[in-house]
């Protein structure tokens, strides 16, 4: 492995150089992270210098750190010239998106078509619902707008309105409300979500026009481009922020207890802001006491979805507790501390290793572990 220092990189401690960069791409065990500075050390290439293959240190094995797209980390000892590095830190998740698999995201932006294939309300109210759990600040856009005439749009925009949330009305042919949706996503890192066919490539393609370049530097790389694997992925915007491309999913999953339904819904929340049942667990349904005014447009899919919950719901499957990722160690001075469990033996076996095994050692250790 290289350890020249090269113009442009940093030297943090004694052990080498390491810079902070942001996970774009995952698979099997190999990680491409794209470097907050760009090297800068007389290619032309930019973004071929500025992103590397990495792998993860064994340390980071053995506390079963896991690695995700969206994950800042510290890579360390980058070998310049053959675009490779070890991840040997992950920095603390602002959030984590188990489907897709994305840590730090800031906001979900959902894709709709106004026609081919025409909006199904209660698909995207699924969809809103799924967006509304990750707590995080959501987007619409109701793409293919020349297809609709303008009255159509309005009429969508403000039904949305209605149920809580701003749609912007957009089309590639005409190129219209693409700006809104620019200044949606700056600065951000949005998971782009929506049904297939509703043009989230197509918009992708628009928002970020050298990514057929990009998207080629990966296929050569990792032998399979992003359109034949449809891992998760996150494109870097012009304007500055991030955008992760997730496979098109038709039935996004539900609550799985009923009673968490009823906070997913804005016009729920709205009215309860300000008052409340007479029962602390009412569903909202035929009870007593409801203060719940029922004469709004989706409540009808706020029923059929609580039925289908409730069918689906077994408490005896949830009592259970999760296994804990961490235990307590007593240390010095009887000061308990958490730590992480260590993964399984496989990885305990191979604790005596140096943390600084080469990058030689570490590739074919985890080719060997990416067979079948
Ligand atoms: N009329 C019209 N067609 C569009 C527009 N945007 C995309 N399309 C078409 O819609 C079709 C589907 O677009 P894609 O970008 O592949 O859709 P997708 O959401 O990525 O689909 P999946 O990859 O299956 O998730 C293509 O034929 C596009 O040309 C638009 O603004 N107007
Ligand atoms: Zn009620």
């Amino acid at each position: 492995m290289s350890r020249k220092t090269m113009p442009g990189s940093k030297r943090e401690g004694s052990n080498g150089c390491s810079r902070l960069g942001t996970v774009t791409a995952v698979q099997a065990n190999f990680y491409q992270v794209r470097l907050d500075d760009p090297l800068d050390w007389g290619s032309e290439d930019l973004e071929s210098t500025n992103s590397l293959l990495c792998t993860r240190r064994a340390l980071l094995k053995k506390l079963g750190q896991s690695v995700m797209v969206g994950d800042r980390v510290q890579v360390e000892d980058p070998d310049w010239t053959g675009g490779r590095g070890a991840i040997s830190a992950v920095l603390t998740r602002q959030t984590m998106l188990a489907r897709p698999p994305v840590a730090n995201a800031t906001q979900i932006f959902l894709v709709f078509s106004l026609a081919q294939p025409e909006i199904d309300p209660l698909q995207l109210t699924r969809f809103l619902l799924t967006a509304q759990q990750t707590r995080m600040q959501i987007g619409v856009g109701l793409s293919k707008a020349d297809l609709v005439p303008e009255a159509v749009q309005r009429d969508w925009c403000d039904r949305l309105q209605q149920w809580g949330y701003r749609a912007i009305a957009l089309s590639l042919v005409n190129e219209q409300g693409l700006g809104e949706v620019q200044e949606q996503l700056q600065g951000q890192l949005t998971v782009l979500s929506g049904p297939s066919g509703v043009g989230k490539s197509s918009l992708i393609n628009h928002l970020i026009p050298h990514l057929n370049l990009r998207t080629g530097l990966v296929s050569q790389r990792w032998h399979q481009g992003r359109h034949t694997t449809r891992h998760t992925e996150l494109f870097n915007l012009p304007q500055g922020g991030l955008l992760a491309d997730t496979p098109g999913f038709n039935q996004p999953d539900l609550p799985i207890h009923p009673g968490d339904l009823a906070q997913l819904f804005p016009e729920i929340q709205r009215q309860l802001n300000h008052q409340s049942c007479h029962f602390n667990d009412c569903q909202h349904l035929q009870e007593p006491g409801c203060v719940l005014d029922k004469g709004w447009e989706r409540y009808d899919h706020y029923v059929q979805l609580l039925e289908e919950i409730t069918a689906q719901y077994d408490p005896s499957l949830h009592s259970g507790r999760e296994e804990s990722q961490t235990k307590t160690k007593v240390r010095r001075h009887g000061k308990q501390e958490r730590e992480p469990r260590l993964e399984q033996k496989k990885y305990r076996r191979e604790s005596r290793r140096s943390q600084h095994q080469s990058l030689a050692d570490l590739y074919a250790e985890e080719l060997q572990q990416d067979r079948p």
